[in-house]
């Protein structure tokens, strides 16, 4: 199984998850609601904000969750190696903490959903679904510190390299600046950072190398000082947490020409206070910079006590130069050969960790043998069919080559022509020949066509000879028209007349309406105000026709005395008459308004007091229509930045 923590999503910020997750909600919603629907329809739209945001929340935490690696559930190295690096309380305090905070956010989410089904106003539904949402975006906002620290260790995680617990694998380790870095990359492709001064490295570094056709995955360590484990800072841990964890072979550096400031004795007080680690694995002790100084030119009690700890912990060693590249190859073979000794005893299921996958990726890999093809006939000439070679007649390139060329050749499109006598392929085609041309040949019946064409034609020209009888029977039908057109018009005229005189006739009389009204105890004075009001109606219309038609009668003849008398008559009735109606009229309103008690009028009063600093100011109540939209798209989109213009 191996481990890629690239493929942790980003964590957003606090702020930057309630900012997406609203405006999704916003988004991905209905946006619509009036007072007006039906309240399970407003109770229903306001249940949906609450659940969608909930299910985004859930969603983007539960990514979050997933994508982190459980200390429990991964390989043991690197749970020690994410101990070592962010501490693993602070760790998993802040993944439990997202996860708490997913629980709280559900159940806001149920609660609120709960009161929405009581919901009995459009308000009140909108209010608790403000409640709901403004609920989870606090909770969430409390996850700020938790979210941020997982973004940092995202961003770590994601730049560690991608280390394989469970592949062949070369641990190099030692104190600093020995060479390790220059080892591994004389034998791998990392190209490491290599300096002349101590920690250069300070994380693990991997690099692969192929031996014996299987892929080897080299580590480099940072260095590692001489003292106890509880001084060792993160650094150094990262060391000892692969020398711990890994089963790899062990590659113990150790300077004997001291350049890199620390004694022998240093080393090798090192060498054994990790031994503990190194128990069980297989192990090569690698002396460095034999270019400078080799272990025969070394002095006699150093070599001793090199020689010392070699036979008494029983280790491998070798000699390498990485300047001069003198045992590099050798270094590798034998650490190579010592690990696959080593792992030859081991149970599959030590080597892959129980993953089935690997178990049976390491059980083919024993019995496959990797063969290498030996060909025979290295020279292999092109092989061209004899009837091609045959043929040998000029391409159609060789033929444009010889025509000038392309660009000034053009294709022969009378090549493939396919004609009774092949020399007449490229004579030139006359327009007319024989007095045809190509489009007789297209319908050889047109002459006999047309022929039938004009017979049609005229057939018709003799169908319209005029008939003196037609016109007869034409001049018939119009009369006819005529007498039924100008019955109709009498018949109305007829029933205007009657229905004229019907009106009439039903019309009552004054008198006649009064003595019925008295008899049934009803007062008469408003039929007798209604009769002066019309009469007085009627004299006004008289004399306004009697005005129009003595102005329309005297025309240019009429003398300017008699004129301003008649106007003086008018105006006098037209002022008297006004004046009469002035006396008689009423308002409309006044006969239609009710009378209030005085509780009513109280209540009225009050009601347009309440009512008057919102008139006043202009304000929307409650009744009133409102559909809010928070970001109109019309003002949202588009390149120019808002409050620049009013519109787009
Ligand atoms: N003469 C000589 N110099 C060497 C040899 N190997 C490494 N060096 C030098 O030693 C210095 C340290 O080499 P590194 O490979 O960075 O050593 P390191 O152990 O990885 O050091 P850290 O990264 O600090 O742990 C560099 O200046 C190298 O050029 C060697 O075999 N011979």
């Amino acid at each position: 199984m191996s481990y890629n923590f690239k493929t942790i999503r980003p964590v957003m910020p606090a702020k930057d998850m309630i900012n997406v997750i609203l405006s999704k909600t916003q988004r991905k919603t209905p946006t619509v609601v009036h007072p007006g629907y039906d309240i399970s329809r407003i109770r229903g739209f306001y249940m949906r904000k609450v659940k969608f945001t909930q299910e985004t929340i859930h969603e983007k935490i539960d990514a979050i969750l997933q994508d982190f690696p459980k200390l429990d559930d991964i390989h043991p190295f690197y749970a020690d190696l994410i101990n070592v690096l962010y501490d693993k309380d602070h760790y998993k305090l802040a993944l439990g903490h997202v996860h708490a905070c997913r629980n709280v956010i559900d159940n806001i989410a149920k609660d609120y959903c709960r009161l929405l089904k009581y919901g009995d106003s459009l308000y009140r539904c909108k209010m608790l679904k403000r409640a709901a949402l403004g609920r989870m975006c606090t909770t969430l906002k409390k996850l700020t510190s938790s979210l941020n620290y997982l973004d940092e260790v995202r961003k770590h995680l994601s730049r560690m390299p991608a280390i394989n617990p469970f592949e062949r694998t070369l641990l190099v380790t030692g104190f600093p600046n020995v060479g390790k870095s220059s080892f591994v990359n004389n034998i791998t492709n990392a190209n490491l950072d290599v300096q002349p001064y101590p920690f250069t490295t300070q994380n693990l570094y991997v690099g692969h190398s192929d031996y014996n056709f299987v892929r080897w995955q080299v580590i480099d360590t940072p260095g590692v000082l001489d003292h106890s484990l509880s001084e060792r800072n993160p650094i150094e841990m990262q060391a000892i947490t692969a020398l711990a964890h890994l089963k790899a072979c062990i590659m113990f550096f150790l300077d004997i020409s001291e350049t890199c400031s620390y004694s022998i004795d240093q080393q090798i007080a090192l060498f054994k206070d990790l031994k503990p680690l190194f128990k069980n694995k297989p192990l090569l002790l690698v002396m460095t910079k034999i270019d400078i100084k080799k272990f025969e030119q070394l002095d006699p009690i150093d070599q001793q006590k090199l020689q010392d700890v070699i036979q008494s912990e029983n280790v491998f060693y070798s000699q390498l130069s990485n300047k001069s590249g003198e045992g590099i190859a050798l270094v590798k073979e034998k650490a190579c050969n010592l690990l696959n000794e080593w792992r030859q005893n081991l149970k599959p299921e030590q080597l892959t960790g129980g993953n089935p996958n690997l178990l049976r990726e390491e059980s083919i890999l024993q019995g496959v043998y990797i063969a290498q093809p030996k060909r025979v006939n290295q020279n292999r000439m092109p092989v061209i069919p004899q009837v091609v070679g045959k043929l040998n007649r000029p391409t159609l390139k060789d033929v444009q080559e010889q025509n000038g060329g392309a660009g000034v050749f053009s294709f022969p499109l009378q090549e493939h022509f396919l004609l009774d006598n092949p020399d007449w392929k490229y004579d030139a085609v006359p327009e007319i020949m024989d007095g045809k041309n190509i489009g007789d040949f297209v319908d050889a019946d047109i002459l006999q066509r047309l022929e039938e064409l004009e017979k049609e034609e005229e057939m018709m020209d003799q169908a319209e000879v005029e008939d003196p009888e037609e016109d007869a029977r034409e001049e018939m039908l119009l009369n006819t028209r005529d007498q039924v057109n100008k019955k109709r018009e009498m018949i109305k005229e007829e029933h205007h007349m009657k229905m004229k005189q019907q009106v009439k006739l039903h019309r009552p009389n004054l008198e006649d309406a009064k003595e019925d009204f008295a008899k049934k105890g009803i007062d008469t004075t408003f039929l007798e105000q209604r009769a002066q009001k019309f009469a007085a109606k009627k004299v006004i219309q008289k004399q306004k026709r009697q005005q129009h038609s003595s102005d329309d009668s005297d025309d240019n003849d009429m003398d300017i005395e008699g004129n301003e008398r008649n106007q003086r008559k008018g105006r006098d009735a037209l002022s008297r008459s006004r004046s009469r109606l002035r006396e008689i009229s009423r308002s409309r309103s006044r006969g239609n308004k009710k009378v209030l008690t005085a509780q009513e009028q109280a209540m009225e009063r009050m009601s347009k007091k309440i009512q008057r600093r919102r008139r006043n100011e202009a304000k929307a109540g409650d009744g009133d229509t409102k559909i809010d939209c928070k970001m109109p798209k019309h003002l949202f989109t588009g390149k120019s930045g808002i409050g620049k213009q009013s519109r787009r």
